[in-house]
């Protein structure tokens, strides 16, 4: 039954993408572009988490999607620290919102005053690490925690934790 069911993911961000496909291995899982009515660079756990339920909605009311995937990178403070944040939304054709969020990491004063200077966390990134695309690779995150964990890996286990809860109401 499942091999039937097709998942929208609300990005064509490889690393999103691909890391639906990991953990939904018998379904088609397609990227798409959607809006996700935030700001492109979110700026805290409210404003992220309402990203990705936003393109997850938007996904699922595709006529053919079963199931639409939204993941949102974005930022939130703590006291007067940044840390990176992640959520995902998982929303079924019954119209059901599961959500998860992913591991939080530290960002240095460097990365904080140049997102508070209006840039976006993915090419303030890529000055800072001298390399080019860094959001759709290793990710911030894999940039702060020496390649240990990844963009994808990290947005694997939002997207386990989704379909987790999802498969517990099935
Ligand atoms: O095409 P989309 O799906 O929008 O993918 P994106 O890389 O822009 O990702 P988000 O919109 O979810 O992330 C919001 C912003 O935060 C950046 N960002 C979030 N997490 C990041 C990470 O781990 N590494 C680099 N940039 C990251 C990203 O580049 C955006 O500027
Ligand atoms: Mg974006």
């Amino acid at each position: 039954m499942h091999a039937m069911l097709k998942i929208y993911v609300g990005s064509q961000n490889p690393t999103k993408v691909e890391s639906v496909k990991h953990v939904f291995p018998d379904m088609e899982v397609v990227g798409m572009e959607v809006e996700s009515k935030v700001a492109a660079q979110p700026f805290s756990d409210e404003e992220t988490l309402e990203g990705a339920i936003n393109r997850a909605r938007e996904c699922a009311s595709q006529s053919k999607a079963h199931i639409g995937v939204g993941l949102e990178g974005g930022v939130m403070e703590i006291g007067d620290e940044l840390y990176l944040c992640n959520w995902g939304a998982l929303v079924d054709k019954k119209e059901n919102v599961y959500t998860a969020s992913g591991a939080r990491i530290l960002l240095p004063d460097e990365v904080k005053s140049g997102l508070e200077k209006g840039k976006e966390l993915g090419d303030v990134m890529d000055v800072y690490a001298d390399k080019h695309e860094v959001r759709k690779n290793e990710g911030a995150i894999g940039i702060f925690t020496n390649g240990l964990v990844q963009r994808e890996e990290m947005f694997t286990h939002v997207v386990k934790l989704l379909k987790g809860q999802w498969e517990y109401d099935q």
